[in-house]
């Protein structure tokens, strides 16, 4: 991919909440985020993956002003937010949508899907809420106009993700944060929610950043994944490479950790063992050092960097993978039945 300047760009964005209650941090704040650097260019997909309480729902809020980051930075095409203040995230804000992660508990119960939709538009008072317009947003993202009509309970989950990304496009936003976008949708359903997206991509140029444990999503649709392990990066890169040649242990076991039919792609490495840790009670040195089937005694007592390779690939370990070769590159579109 041509490099082009960010759209979005967190710098270091930390998030720590007050530790009280939490015998082993002493009065210190538990650290959810740590320093989390992360770009997305226009028109670009990253995909953010990580075990479940890795930060990627934080993130992803953070980065809209809904959970307010305790350090760090956060600059819109190249111009710094000035402070984390409401006033200049809604700026921000006006530029991004967020997914959430189940759609109809962010719907009011009782406002139809037509009238929900146009609401956006009604609040930031740009586009039209003519009846004929909604039915083409409805459109856009393939909900005919008998739903509109509709309470959200009598929506599918297909069709309640639909109509929640209607309401993202109704003031075109340049970037979309799809928190999860798949989860608890049937495959072929999965297939058209993602397609939806390369759709919208190829239409306005949007960007997203979508968050997810769904390998399969990252295959499909990513153009570049980061890797997060307790609120930290360790890994990422362009989707192909990561996906083809992971270089951070954490990365392979998340891959390995994927059915794989084919036994000429079974596992090489040994297996990560054991839970992951609570971020109250963070690992020294490499925090996955205490799951890592290559840690060595230097691994328990320093913590790598977050170390620049080239062809824009990061990595965080003292003793990365080597490359690997002959691992079939991802596909584009999912199959829809
Ligand atoms: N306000 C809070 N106070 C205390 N801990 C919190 C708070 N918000 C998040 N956490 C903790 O921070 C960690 C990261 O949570 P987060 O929801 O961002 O992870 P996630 O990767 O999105 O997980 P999932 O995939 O399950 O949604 C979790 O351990 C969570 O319990």
């Amino acid at each position: 991919m041509r490099k082009q300047p960010a759209l979005i760009e967190a710098d270091g964005l930390s998030v720590a909440v007050p530790g009280r209650g939490l015998p082993f941090l002493r009065g210190a704040p538990l650290s959810i985020l740590a320093e989390v650097s992360l770009a997305v260019r226009p028109g670009e997909i990253v995909c953010l993956i990580g075990e479940s309480g890795s930060g990627k729902t934080t993130f992803g809020r953070a980065l809209l002003g809904l959970v307010r980051p305790s350090s760090g930075s956060i600059a819109v095409d190249g111009v710094a937010l000035p402070d984390f203040s409401a006033r200049s995230f809604r700026a921000l804000r006006r530029q991004a949508a967020l997914l959430f992660q189940d759609p109809v508990s962010s719907f009011n119960p009782r406002q139809r899907i037509g009238a929900m939709m146009a609401e956006p538009r009604h609040i930031a008072g740009v586009g039209s809420t003519r009846l004929a317009d909604i039915v083409a947003l409805a459109g856009q993202v393939g909900l005919a106009e008998r739903f509109l009509a509709r309470f959200p309970h009598a929506l599918s989950g297909g069709q309640a993700r639909r109509a929640a990304v209607a309401r993202a496009l109704s003031v075109t936003p340049r970037l979309i944060v799809a928190d999860e976008p798949t989860a608890g949708l049937d495959v072929s359903v999965q297939g058209g929610v993602l397609n939806l997206f390369l759709d919208i991509r190829e239409q306005h140029d949007t960007a997203f950043l979508l968050i997810t444990h769904n390998l399969s999503v990252v295959r499909h649709i990513a153009d570049r994944i980061v890797i997060l392990y307790l609120g930290r990066v360790v890994e990422s890169g362009r989707a192909g490479d990561v996906l083809r040649s992971p270089r951070h242990p954490y990365t392979r076991a998340l891959l390995d950790s994927e059915p794989v039919p084919d036994p000429a792609r079974r596992r090489a490495e040994p297996p990560v063992i054991g839970e992951v840790p609570s971020i109250a009670r963070r690992p020294t040195g490499c925090e996955f050092h205490t799951r890592c089937p290559r840690a060595q005694p230097r691994c328990r007592s320093e913590a790598p960097v977050l170390l620049d390779e080239p062809g824009e690939r990061q990595v965080a370990c003292h003793f990365p993978l080597p490359e690997a070769v002959n691992i079939p590159a991802p596909g584009r579109r999912m199959a829809q039945s």
